[in-house]
Order: C-alpha cells, then sequence, then structure tokens
C-alpha cells in the first residue's frame, strides 16, 4: 500500500482514485485562522478535470465496495474510529485555529465523531431486508413472495459546512460507506483542513481506493460542476438554506438529503424551573458563539414570568468568558468579517427599531460579545433571521397560541423547545409546532446521533441520524419469487 501521508509541510493533498493528488492547474487556496489570521495551511483548489476524475474512480470503486460484505466494511469503518482516537488531540489543535471552536468543543467534536463511527458500523451489520407473502393482497397467495434488501444508491456525493468539519463530514461518509455506496466528500473550505484527517485514517484503516474521494476548493467554483455531475447517484448535504436551496432546483433527479438553516424557538411557560430553564437556553443559544444551526435563537416567554426569565439569561450571560479558542473561552471570533458584520447589521437593526439591549453589543474584528435584546417584536429582523452567532432576541407573548403562531410563522422547521412541568401542556404544544423535532425541557439539539434529526419547511428534507442516514442513502431491492402452485 502507499504511504498514508497527506501533506508536505503545510500543503495538503486530497486522497483521491486512492491517490494523494494535488489540483492539476497547480493551484491552491491558502486557509488563515479567524483567531489571528496566520497561516495554517495551504489546501487544493481542484478543476473540473478533478472532479471529473474522483467521479470517475468512485463509480469504479463502487461495484466491488458493494460486494465486500458488510461485516468486513463496519470492520474498516471501526477500525478508521479507532485510528482517529489516535489523532484525537492534533485534529482538535486544527479545529481550534481554523474555525476557531474552543479546545473542549474541538476535543468533544472528535470523540463524538468516533462513537459515531463506531455506532454506524454496528447498525449497519444489524439492519435486516424483508420478507412479504402475496397472500395479504386480495387475489394472491402465499406462492408468491417479495424478497426486499437494500442496495447502495451509487456514488454519494457529501458536502459539509464549516461548523461542524469533522463530524458532520463522517455523519454522511461513515453511513454512506457502511451502505455500500462510494463517496465524493467535498469539505467546507473554511474546515478543509480539519476535514481531511478524514481521508488520512480511512487511508490509514486500508479502505479501497477510490472509495473515498475528497474534492476541495470553492463552492462558489466548483458547486454547481459537481451537484449537476451525471456520475453523482445522490447529494447528502449540510449548509445554509440559501445553498441547500439552489442544490434542490440544480440537481436534477436524483435523491437529496438536505440540512440546512434554522430559527429555534424556546417557548418558556409560567411553571417551568425558571434557573434550569434560563441555564438550558444560554448553553443552547451561545455555544460555539451560537454558530449551530440547532441553537436556541429566540426565546417566546409568558408575560408575567419575563422580567425574572431575562435577569436569569443576563445572570449567566455575563458568567460566559470571550477570547481565544486555545484558552477554551466559550464565546470565540466568528468565522470571518462576513458573518461578523451580518450579526452586527441585526443588532443593529433591533436597536433602531427599539428592541431593549440587556447586555452585550460590543465587537471587537471577529469577536461579537454575547448580546441579548427583550421586547423584541415581529417587524425586526433578528426576530426572523438566523444570525448564526451570539445574539438572542426575548419575544414576550400573552399566550401558548400567540408562542405557537409566532413560531410557526417562521420560513424554518428545524427545532423547537418548551420548558414547563406540565407535561400534558407540553405535548400539545409539541403536536402544534411545525418542527422536525421539539425537545421538551432542554435545549434544542442533534443528538444523540442515533436519534431521528430533520428540518422541515426551509430547514432541510429527508431524516438524518445513524439508521435513518443508511436508510437514506441506499434503496429498497426487491427479487420476486413465484413458486409452483402445484407444490402447495
Ligand atoms: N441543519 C443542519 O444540520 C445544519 C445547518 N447548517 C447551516 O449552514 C449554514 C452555515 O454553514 P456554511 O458552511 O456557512 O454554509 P454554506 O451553505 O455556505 O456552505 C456549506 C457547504 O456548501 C458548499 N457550497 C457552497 N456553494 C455551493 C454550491 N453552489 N454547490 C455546492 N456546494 C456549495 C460550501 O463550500 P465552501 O466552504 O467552499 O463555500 C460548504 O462546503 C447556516 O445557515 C446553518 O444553519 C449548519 C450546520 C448544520
Ligand atoms: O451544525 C449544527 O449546527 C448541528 O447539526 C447541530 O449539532 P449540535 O446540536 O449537536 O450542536
Amino acid at each position: 500500500m502507499f504511504s498514508c501521508i497527506f501533506r508536505e509541510g503545510n500543503i495538503y493533498k486530497n486522497l483521491c482514485g486512492g491517490q494523494w493528488t494535488e489540483s492539476s492547474a497547480g493551484e491552491r487556496i491558502k486557509i488563515y485562522s479567524p483567531v489571528d489570521d496566520s497561516l495554517i495551511g495551504e489546501i487544493q483548489a481542484q478543476t473540473r478535470a478533478d472532479v471529473d476524475f474522483a467521479i470517475q474512480n468512485a463509480k469504479e470503486a463502487q461495484k466491488e465496495w458493494a460486494k465486500i460484505p458488510t461485516s468486513e466494511r463496519a470492520d474498516i469503518i471501526h477500525k478508521a474510529a479507532r485510528i482517529m482516537e489516535k489523532y484525537e488531540e492534533e485534529i482538535a489543535d486544527v479545529l481550534v485555529k481554523e474555525i476557531a471552536k474552543a479546545k473542549s468543543s474541538a476535543i468533544s467534536e472528535v470523540k463524538r465523531t468516533v462513537d459515531f463511527m463506531h455506532f454506524t458500523a454496528e447498525t449497519a451489520k444489524r439492519m435486516t431486508g424483508e420478507t412479504i407473502y402475496g397472500d395479504a393482497f386480495p387475489g394472491f397467495d402465499k406462492t408468491k413472495i417479495s424478497l426486499v434488501e437494500r442496495v447502495p444508491l451509487g456514488v454519494i456525493l457529501c458536502i459539509s459546512p464549516f461548523n461542524y468539519p469533522v463530524n458532520l463530514s463522517i455523519s454522511k461518509i461513515a453511513p454512506a460507506l457502511a451502505g455500500g455506496n462510494s463517496v465524493v466528500f467535498k469539505p467546507p473550505t473554511q474546515g478543509s483542513i480539519s476535514a481531511m484527517y478524514l481521508g488520512q485514517i480511512f487511508c490509514e484503516a486500508g479502505l479501497p481506493g477510490g472509495v473515498l474521494n475528497i474534492v476541495t476548493g470553492k463552492g462558489s467554483e466548483l458547486g454547481d460542476y459537481l451537484i449537476t455531475h451525471p456520475g453523482i447517484d445522490m447529494i447528502n448535504f449540510t449548509g445554509s438554506t440559501e445553498v441547500g436551496q439552489h442544490i434542490a432546483k440544480e440537481a436534477g433527479m436524483i435523491p437529496l438529503l438536505l440540512e440546512l438553516g434554522g430559527k429555534d424557538a424556546a417557548i418558556v411557560l409560567e411553571d417551568c424551573d425558571l434557573d434550569e430553564t434560563a441555564q438550558n437556553i444560554v448553553k443552547g443559544a451561545f455555544n460555539y458563539s451560537g454558530q449551530r444551526c440547532t441553537a436556541v435563537k429566540r426565546v417566546l416567554v409568558m408575560e408575567s414570568i419575563a422580567d425574572e426569565l431575562a435577569s436569569k439569561i443576563v445572570a449567566e450571560v455575563a458568567k460566559l468568558t470571550v477570547g481565544r479558542p486555545e484558552d477554551d473561552a466559550q464565546i470565540t471570533p466568528l468565522i470571518n468579517d462576513k458573518a461578523a458584520d451580518f450579526v452586527q447589521e441585526l443588532i443593529d437593526d433591533a436597536i433602531e427599531k427599539g428592541a431593549k439591549l440587556l447586555i452585550g453589543n460590543k465587537r471587537e474584528k471577529r469577536y461579537i460579545w454575547p448580546t441579548v435584546f427583550d421586547y423584541v417584536t415581529e417587524d425586526m429582523r433578528i426576530a426572523w433571521e438566523e444570525p448564526f452567532g451570539p445574539v438572542l432576541p426575548i419575544m414576550r407573548v400573552k399566550t401558548i397560541e400567540e408562542a405557537i403562531d409566532i413560531s410557526n410563522k417562521s420560513e424554518y422547521g428545524l427545532q423547537g423547545c418548551v420548558f414547563t412541568k406540565n407535561i400534558d401542556k407540553a405535548f400539545a404544544i409539541a403536536q402544534k409546532l411545525e418542527v422536525g423535532t421539539v425537545q421538551i425541557n432542554n435545549k434544542t439539539e442533534r443528538g444523540p446521533d442515533h436519534f431521528p434529526f430533520l428540518g422541515v419547511k426551509a430547514s432541510g428534507l429527508g431524516t438524518q441520524g445513524i439508521r435513518y442516514s443508511i436508510e437514506a442513502m441506499t434503496r429498497s431491492k426487491a427479487i420476486v419469487i413465484n413458486l409452483d402452485k402445484d407444490f402447495q
């Protein structure tokens, strides 16, 4: 086997067709740290010809990979997970520099990814097909039997976002491979170096050449060529609603799994435990500086307890540390200037339209101090738009119906949460919220990773989650046996 060394100095190469490749145009993209603008490394700016090469290799390798018994495919995924543990510290350090994730969260991302891989390998081994007898349908009998198995879709294009470049990449790649597919993986440009370790670990684990192929380059330049390529059989994408909707328009008649933006609401009723609720909301809103699709992005609170909740939220927010990710600060610089400018725009709009600033509205370059507004009204952008940054709007409501109505008016439908001790009320609200998942007495969040995770409306299409992802990237194949009726 060729050596698994994916970098020379700080120049990173891509695993492609079982080789470590460079851009055929000889072009590279420099990756700088959002923390201090230092140069972290250079990735390949690949061309259309490189994409063709990756997809052609994926196509050929998939045929053989699908023939390998599931247990052997699972063994390779287990092995890759064990190898990833070896790189835990190194990958976490890259995440800290490349996407400004606090060190402890970066370590958690790697650990969660290792667990995800082991669970995927085990789940794949336990997935079964089914046998259906004809006699349940009028006019047929037991001589007609359908044997239904799940078969791979072929070549899966996996595209992941910057905020979890390791975990949200493996949450596509591992289930795709487990199901017998090959993969063309396009990591986020800011996040590529962290994501590139996946090529390294699968190479070390002995994954056959061509089964996993990495393509790097700017989505705005290479994206359309990838998503419309006739060699791609399915697209599994996590990222912004804007790009997700563009993919849905352009991709043609292939299956899509899209996990997009959100505007998750926390509905807070009078009888909740206010201390726990405030702590939950603050964690949910400000982890990784709010750069999570599942972040709590607005609070809809009953008027009678709004003052008390707001002061408890402010007390929790005041404890958050702002600083460098290597020092494990809770609020770290946003991913780029554009993101910080956008968050500042939403803050300025809220102030201009009369929201009451409770804490925050301080900025230094890409650092935005955690900001909370009270008395946010429906005419303000922050009531509807996803900041992907550390800003939390509080909207006061008079009734449960009003809270449900505001929650459902959003274009998004990822998650929602309800805080109350009354399970009957919680359940009734949960049933009315137009979202993929409702959390009762907990912040909105994706995990544990074997639960279904999905968005409705502009938040997505299809369902992720270990078993659900394997199902989404395989299809039913039926073979019907027609027995001789004379032997019945
Ligand atoms: N629902 C969910 O599970 C999640 C949703 N998100 C959402 O993602 C957004 C933040 O992530 P961000 O990375 O900025 O999202 P983007 O949509 O900007 O980018 C996501 C990925 O798509 C690529 N891309 C960009 N343009 C195209 C194109 N035309 N065709 C194909 N691929 C393309 C990007 O590449 P490049 O980096 O080179 O531009 C990147 O790899 C937020 O809106 C957030 O809510 C994030 C995480 C989870
Ligand atoms: O990228 C995201 O925002 C994730 O899908 C949410 O994951 P989390 O709830 O585990 O942070």
